[in-house]
C-alpha cells in the first residue's frame, strides 16, 4: 500500500501540495485529475521517492519513501539520462539490466502494441513515440506499483483510449496498481477504478469512480466543472 500521511510539499516558493492524506492498495488502477499546477506530478513524485515531502510521511508497503522505492515503484523514465546512440531496443536491454523484475517479453509485446520501431534511435524519436517509449519502460517491470506522468500526452487523439486499454491489459491486479496523472479525465473515467483529485494543491476528494456515479450521479469531467467552478 501506499499511504501519504499529512503531506505538504514546499518549493522555494511555492506550495505543491498541502496536507494530503490517502491511501492506494495494490489491485487499483487509480487517475490522478486537476488543473494546471495542481500538485499531479509532485504527487506521484512523492510517491516515488524522489521527492520528500516537507512535512508529513509518505510510505510505501510500509517503508518510508525514498531512493530505494524505486525497486517497488516504476515510474516514467527520463529518456534523457540514455546515451545518444541508444536504439529503442537498446534502451529496452539497459533497463532489464538495471531491474531485476523487468520483463523482456511484455516489453517486446507492448512495444509492439505502441507500434514502436525497436531500430529507431530514442533521439530521434517524435514527442508522441518518446512517451510510448517511456510507457513501455515503465509498464514492462513487475513492479507493484506503476506510476505514469500523463501518458497520454503527445498522442494521437484517436488512439489514446486503446493504448490505455492496452496499458491496463498489461496491468495483473492481483499484484499491481497503476496510478496515473492525466488531464484527458473523459477519456480514461471508463478505465480507471479511483480518482484523486487535486486543485491547487490540495485534495479535493478520493473516490471509486462508480461511487461518484451513484451519489451524485455524474460523469468525472462533470463533476470536476462543479467543484473547480
Ligand atoms: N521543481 C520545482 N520548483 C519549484 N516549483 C515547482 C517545481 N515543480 C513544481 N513546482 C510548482 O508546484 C506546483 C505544482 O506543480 P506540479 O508540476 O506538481 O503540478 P501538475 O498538476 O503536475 O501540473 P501540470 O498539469 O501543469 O503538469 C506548481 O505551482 C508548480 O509551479
Amino acid at each position: 500500500m501506499i499511504r501519504l500521511t499529512n503531506v505538504t510539499k514546499r518549493y522555494i516558493k511555492q506550495i505543491a501540495l498541502k496536507d494530503i492524506s490517502l491511501t492506494v492498495p495494490i489491485g487499483k488502477i487509480i487517475g490522478i485529475v486537476g488543473g494546471n499546477g495542481s500538485g499531479k506530478s509532485t504527487l506521484l513524485r512523492l510517491m516515488s521517492g524522489l521527492l520528500m515531502p516537507t512535512s508529513g510521511s509518505v510510505t510505501v508497503n510500509g517503508e518510508m519513501a525514498n531512493r530505494r522505492t524505486s525497486k517497488v515503484v516504476s515510474y516514467s523514465s527520463d529518456l534523457g539520462s540514455f546515451y545518444p546512440t541508444f536504439s529503442v531496443r537498446d534502451a529496452v536491454r539497459f533497463q532489464a539490466s538495471q531491474f531485476t523484475d523487468f520483463n523482456l517479453v511484455k516489453a517486446e509485446e507492448v512495444m509492439r502494441l505502441m507500434r514502436l520501431d525497436p531500430h529507431m534511435k530514442v533521439k530521434e524519436l517524435s514527442k508522441g513515440n518518446r512517451g510510448r517509449l517511456q510507457i513501455v519502460l515503465t509498464l514492462a517491470r513487475e513492479a507493484p506499483y506503476i506510476l505514469m506522468d500523463e501518458p497520454l500526452s503527445g498522442l494521437d487523439p484517436m488512439k489514446r483510449e486503446s493504448i490505455v486499454k492496452g496499458i491496463i491489459s498489461y496491468v495483473d491486479l492481483k499484484s499491481q496498481s497503476l496510478i496515473m496523472a492525466s488531464h484527458e479525465v473523459s477519456e480514461i473515467e471508463t478505465l480507471i477504478d479511483g480518482f484523486i483529485a487535486l486543485k491547487d494543491g490540495s485534495l479535493l476528494r478520493m473516490a471509486d469512480v462508480e461511487e461518484l456515479h451513484e451519489s451524485e450521479a455524474l460523469r468525472i469531467a462533470d463533476w470536476m466543472k462543479k467543484a473547480y467552478a
